[in-house]
């Protein structure tokens, strides 16, 4: 199982669907056993995440999903460690009634639907990523850190650049169509030797740029916005040293909300 430094796995997670068939006067009781048994999957390393939802159109029907790291590690790690006598005390009442306990893998077809607006869309679209980054380069060719490392730099770039965050941000891909995609940005950081505190001062002068420019201020969309340029700059600055080779099929990153956008409080 591939792991990474942390020994974190990199394995594609496995999802196991549990089908439950409760009747009404147990419904209450079922719940209750597997908030407590919840709480036990919270201690175990194999899980990721899981949800027990309630068939509203046949409130008998129950499906628990859980998200393990592996098939191996449900069945070979969890079931044969210290959480799983715990967990079983929970639920053992309720084995009857299962209908269905299945592992399935994802195929790929996924994606999220128009009910939440787009970084894109909430930072007001093409323009204010041209407005952000015009601005922002405005105050590079003034620094005294950054002016040398963008001696030679394109007139279009700020607009290469805000075309590139607006893909990334989930508006139209026109970086990618129009620029030669991720391998494209990837290259021009090539050979750069981007130090940590230039990158301190990138990432500086763009957050006063965002502020400047009126993105929106709202603590989400920062708290996104700002997590992706600590992300990209990091990543600028691996890509940009003399020992990295960059992956050519890297995929365009998509960045999306760590917490639902802000809304104004009802009433
Ligand atoms: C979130 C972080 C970053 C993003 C999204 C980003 C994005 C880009 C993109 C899209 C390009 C290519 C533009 C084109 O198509 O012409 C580029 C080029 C470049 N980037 Fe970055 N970059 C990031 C961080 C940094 C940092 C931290 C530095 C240095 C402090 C840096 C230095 C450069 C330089 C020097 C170029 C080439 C400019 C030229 O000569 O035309 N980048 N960047």
């Amino acid at each position: 199982m591939p792991e990474t430094a942390g020994g974190w796995s990199t394995d594609p997670v496995i999802v196991e669907y549990l089908r439950y068939r409760i009747p009404e006067p147990s419904a209450a009781a079922f719940e209750a056993a597997y908030r407590r048994a919840g709480a036990v999957l919270a201690t175990a390393p194999e899980c990721v995440d899981y949800e027990l939802t309630r068939c509203v159109d046949d409130p008998a029907q129950y499906i628990l999903r859980i998200r393990w790291r592996s098939a191996e590690d449900h069945l070979g790690g969890f079931r044969n460690g210290p959480a799983f006598a715990a967990f079983f005390a929970e639920i053992k009442p309720y084995v009857d009634a299962i209908v269905e306990m299945r592992h399935y893998v994802a195929t790929g077809v996924e994606g999220r639907g128009g009910a939440v607006p787009t970084l894109y869309e909430w930072a007001g679209g093409a323009a204010a990523f041209e407005r952000l980054f015009t601005a922002f380069y405005q105050r590079v060719r003034e620094d005294a850190e950054l002016s040398e490392l963008f001696r030679a730099m394109d007139p279009e770039h700020p607009r290469h650049v805000a075309a590139w965050l607006g893909e990334v941000f989930g508006g139209p891909a026109a970086y990618s169509t129009q620029r030669g995609g991720h391998p494209h940005m990837v290259g021009m950081h090539v050979g750069k030797g981007i130090t940590e505190r230039q990158r301190r001062r990138w990432v500086e002068l763009l957050q006063d740029a965002a502020d400047e420019t009126g993105l929106p201020a709202d603590p989400e969309f920062r708290a996104a916005f700002t997590g992706y340029v600590e992300w990209g700059s990091r990543m600028a600055v691996l890509l940009s040293q003399p020992d990295t080779r960059p992956d050519p099929d890297a995929p365009m990153p998509a960045w999306t909300w760590a917490l639902p956008p802000w809304q104004p409080p009802a009433g």
